[in-house]
Parts: C-alpha cells; sequence; structure tokens
C-alpha cells in the first residue's frame, strides 16, 4: 500500500464505498452528498474521497469502465484498505420496456458473458449474486424514500457494442438491464469474503430506443445515490 491504482493512506477509505463507473459521479456524489468530503485518492483521475453521510463515514471512488477495471479497484479495496461493502452505482440500459428511463434497478444477480471468474478455476459456470444483506438494506431504503427499484437479473457485458446480438438473448430470459461491471464486482466480493450489491439508473431503454439526456442523467441519478448511501448508514448501525 499505496497500490500502483490507489495512493491513498492506509485507513483513508471508510468500511463501505460507493463505486459508480464515471469519475465525474463520483465527484458529483462526493460535492452533493457528504459532509466534509477529502479526496483521497486521484490516481487515474478516479475521484476517491471519504467523508460523512448523516454524521457515517462513507467513501466514493470511480471503478472505470468494464470488468477488468473494477476488477482492480475493488481488489484493492478489499485486500489493503479493510473495505467490507462496495455499492455499484452505475447506469444501464434497460432490457424492459416497462423500466423508464431515470428508474433504479437493484442487481439480485448478475450474468455475463465475461471470463472473468475462469481466475479461480471453478470448473463450473459460477452464478454471480449480490450480498442479501446489501440487497435487503437497498429495498428497505428505497421503500423508505418512495423509489420503486425492482430486483432482479443484470447481464454483464464485456462489450458496449453487442454485435452478437446477445442483449436480445437476455431480455428473452428475463434479465432486466445492461451494463458492465456487476459481475466482476461479484465474483471479486465472494471470492474475498466481502459484500457487494450493484443497483443502477437506467440510462437508456434498449427496447423502445429512449435515452437520458447528460442533464436528465445529473438529476435523475440521485435517487440511486441516496439509496447507496442510505444502505451505507444501515451497514454501519
Ligand atoms: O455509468 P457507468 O457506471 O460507467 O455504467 C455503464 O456505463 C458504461 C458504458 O457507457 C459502463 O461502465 C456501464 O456499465
Ligand atoms: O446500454 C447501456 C447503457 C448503459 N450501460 C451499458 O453498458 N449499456
Amino acid at each position: 500500500m499505496p497500490t500502483p491504482h490507489n495512493n491513498a493512506a492506509p485507513g483513508a477509505f471508510a468500511k463501505t464505498v460507493l463505486m459508480p463507473g464515471d469519475p465525474l459521479r463520483s465527484k458529483f456524489i462526493a460535492e452533493t452528498f457528504l459532509e466534509n468530503p477529502v479526496l483521497v485518492n486521484n490516481v487515474r483521475g478516479v475521484q476517491g474521497y471519504t467523508g460523512t453521510y448523516k454524521g457515517v463515514p462513507v467513501s466514493v471512488m470511480a471503478s472505470g469502465m468494464g470488468m477488468p477495471s473494477i476488477g482492480i479497484y475493488a481488489h484493492e479495496l478489499y485486500t489493503q484498505y479493510g473495505v467490507e461493502n462496495i455499492i455499484r452505482v452505475g447506469s444501464a440500459g434497460a432490457m424492459r420496456a416497462d423500466l423508464e428511463l431515470g428508474s433504479v434497478v437493484a442487481g439480485q444477480g448478475a450474468c455475463t458473458n465475461s471470463s472473468f471468474a475462469d481466475q479461480y478455476e471453478l470448473g463450473v459456470h459460477y452464478a454471480p449474486i449480490a450480498d442479501f444483506d446489501l440487497l435487503m438494506a437497498a429495498v428497505e431504503s428505497a421503500r423508505e424514500l418512495g423509489v420503486k427499484m425492482p430486483v432482479g437479473n443484470l447481464y454483464s457485458s464485456d462489450t458496449f457494442y453487442d454485435a452478437a446480438g446477445r442483449n436480445a438473448r437476455m431480455q428473452k430470459m428475463g434479465v432486466m438491464a445492461v451494463e458492465m461491471e456487476a459481475a466482476a464486482l461479484y465474483c471479486t466480493a465472494a471470492y474475498l469474503g466481502k459484500r457487494a450489491l450493484a443497483i443502477c439508473s437506467i440510462s437508456d431503454n434498449l427496447v423502445l430506443g429512449t435515452e437520458l439526456t447528460a442533464d436528465e442523467r445529473q438529476t435523475t441519478f440521485t435517487n440511486m445515490m441516496k439509496i447507496g448511501l442510505e444502505v451505507a448508514v444501515k451497514m454501519t448501525k
């Protein structure tokens, strides 16, 4: 410690880290919701902050895009910085017509076309799932905030552009939305005996062909952020 990707001092991160893909979302969360946010890591511009929310220490740091990237940051936070809970606060493309732009979904599981889990040489098709306590805390928090939050399967894709048409096949299997990190996060947490959850705001609807503007993303993603922060508070009690 520090690592090639994180030059924060030992103890600089709280037990719970919110992890968006986008560094600017990390900065926004820190500046909008955290009391006394301190920038603890900015290697590669990931905007890692620690502050408090309702008096509880919470950190936020970007994962970058894709499973190799979140795999690095999550591994280092869990193994080098004593982090117990990582809550991905991502964006995702809805694969169901009834999921409105700006709505929030929670990934109970994450299907993937990634070979990320091959590193563990399990010899099976592992099913990456969310930590149940984090998921329940998120469901409870969404209810308290009056935010509808469907819970179900995500598809964590290794590619944003879907040349093979896998999104349609995932849709047929009832998968709610596509994003690019949850499966690797869930695998990393499971392997290290830690907790993880991915909640995502719907940035576009692949069925309807609709998408949020950049401004709308900024304002509507706050429901997801508040849920993540309330989970951090609940996990500290
Ligand atoms: O908005 P974030 O959290 O980065 O999430 C989604 O957006 C990126 C693709 O545009 C991928 O990282 C995908 O998972
Ligand atoms: O369609 C989308 C939207 C967000 N993130 C993705 O990976 N895909």
